[in-house]
């Protein structure tokens, strides 16, 4: 630490199935870390890139710590530490790590040099989620905001809504966050309803998105990296010690977390952490659409009477694939060592989330079942595949294995 101590930091890093290609999936730093979580969301990751049709398996990665109390020192210590941990795990051709919930594009720099000086050789494709200057993909920022944005513009097209009407009510406003709600606001979309770790405010008449995100991003502190100005603290809320001159400020309202996701929207994007919507306050959720921004944000539970009030569920491998998406598209470039242009990760992120959206959509139709189900069903048709090619007896043995 920066006073001369130590301190120890537990971490972990899973690696699910990676009978399609490398493991892929991200690194979380949060106290609330532990196994069991770093297991389900590797094997998500697992079947997110089926769905997606990627050719990788699923991994994901945490350690458990608040990065919020760390310098920026401490924090790169930490990171360069965990890669020394990682180094015989990780690679190229075996397991790609990439940025999750409070690591960011700087941290994926840090742990890229670190595992190239490991290797002693420079290694861009051993992580993805890298600043641009050290061969990371332009696009990849909002990549999985604009994957989820482009699941709601299918929604638009089979539904035919009038954008105007459609409130929308996003908890988390973080990278994934953030960025749906820009577009969705761009393009003429009303949010309602933002939130972050301190809280959500609610406005009527829609909030005014890019202002937000201003607010947001503006540190008080040039060691800290992670965002200490709350949406609380917004203009558009009306409270009393927001830092706005905003002659409209009155007009909001701070709420909970709570209450935002049982607003009455049209759209509900859970966009923070697991275990949102739950047994205990899913009958109360009125919005008609949910799109799972966040991973595992709704439990089995919650799913079970959500289907029985009819919402339709986007589920989370499917609407937060872009981010993992992106990854690939860096991947390739970084083994390339061809750039693309933010033009083309756009267009070709567009086809894949069109496209597999319509998959999953259609099967759920045709098979009169939930999009989850389908989504899963798509999934493990690919996985399966991928397992018979592989030849009967590893085919077996994998089966061997599950049971
Ligand atoms: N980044 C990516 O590429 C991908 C992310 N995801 C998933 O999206 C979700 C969000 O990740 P990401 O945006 O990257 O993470 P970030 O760290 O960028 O942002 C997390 C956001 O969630 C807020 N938050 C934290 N705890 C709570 C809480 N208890 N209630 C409400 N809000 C809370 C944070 O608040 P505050 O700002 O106050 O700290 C922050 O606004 C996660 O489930 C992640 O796994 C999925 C696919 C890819
Ligand atoms: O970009 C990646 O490789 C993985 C992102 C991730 O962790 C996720 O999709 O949950």
């Amino acid at each position: 630490m920066d006073d001369g101590s130590l301190r120890s930091f537990e971490g972990y890093r899973v690696r699910h199935d990676d009978t399609r290609g490398p493991t892929k999936g991200g690194i979380r730093f949060h106290p609330q870390v532990h196994l069991g979580e770093v297991k389900a969301l590797a094997f998500w990751m697992t079947c997110k890139c089926a769905v997606a049709g990627i050719p990788f398996g699923g991994g994901k990665g945490g350690i458990i710590v608040n990065p919020k109390e760390l310098s920026r020192m401490e924090l790169e210590r930490l990171s360069r530490g965990f890669v020394q941990q990682l180094a015989d795990f990780i690679g190229p051709d075996t397991d790609i790590p990439a940025p999750d919930v409070y690591t960011n594009s700087m941290i994926m720099g840090w742990m890229m040099d670190e595992y190239s000086t490991i290797q002693r050789q420079r290694t861009p494709d051993v992580i993805t989620g890298k600043p641009i200057p050290l061969g990371g993909s332009l696009g990849r920022d909002d990549a999985t905001g604009r994957g989820a944005y482009y699941c709601i513009k299918e929604l638009e097209r089979f539904n035919n809504w009038t954008r105007g009407n459609v409130r929308v009510a996003v908890q988390g406003f973080g990278n994934a966050g953030q960025h749906v709600a820009r577009l969705l606001h761009k393009d003429g979309y009303r949010c309602v309803a933002i939130s972050d770790s301190k809280g959500a405010i609610y406005r009527e008449d829609g909030i005014d998105i890019p202002r937000a995100i201003e607010l947001k991003q503006s540190q008080t502190s040039i060691s800290n990296v992670y965002d200490e100005r709350s949406v609380c603290d917004c203009p558009e809320c009306g409270c009393v010690d927001c830092h706005c001159k905003s002659n409209d400020a009155g007009s909001g309202a701070v709420i909970t977390n709570e209450q935002l996701l049982e607003l009455d929207v049209d759209v509900l994007i859970p966009a923070a952490l697991e275990n949102q919507i739950t047994g205990e306050n899913a009958s109360r959720i009125t919005a008609p659409y949910i799109v799972e921004v966040a991973n595992g944000p709704t439990t089995t539970e919650a799913d079970n009477i959500l289907k029985e009030l009819g919402a339709t569920v986007v589920p989370d491998i499917l609407a937060n694939a872009g981010g993992v998406t992106v990854s690939y598209f860096e991947w390739t470039q970084n083994r390339a060592g061809y750039y693309w242009s933010e033009k083309k990760v756009q267009e070709r992120l567009q086809r894949i989330m069109a496209q597999e959206f319509e998959a999953v959509h259609d099967l759920s139709v045709e098979a009169e079942i939930d999009m989850r189900t389908a989504a899963y069903a798509h999934a493990l048709n690919r996985i399966g595949e991928a397992m018979e090619s592989q030849g009967t007896s590893r085919y077996f043995n994998s089966v061997m294995k599950v049971t």
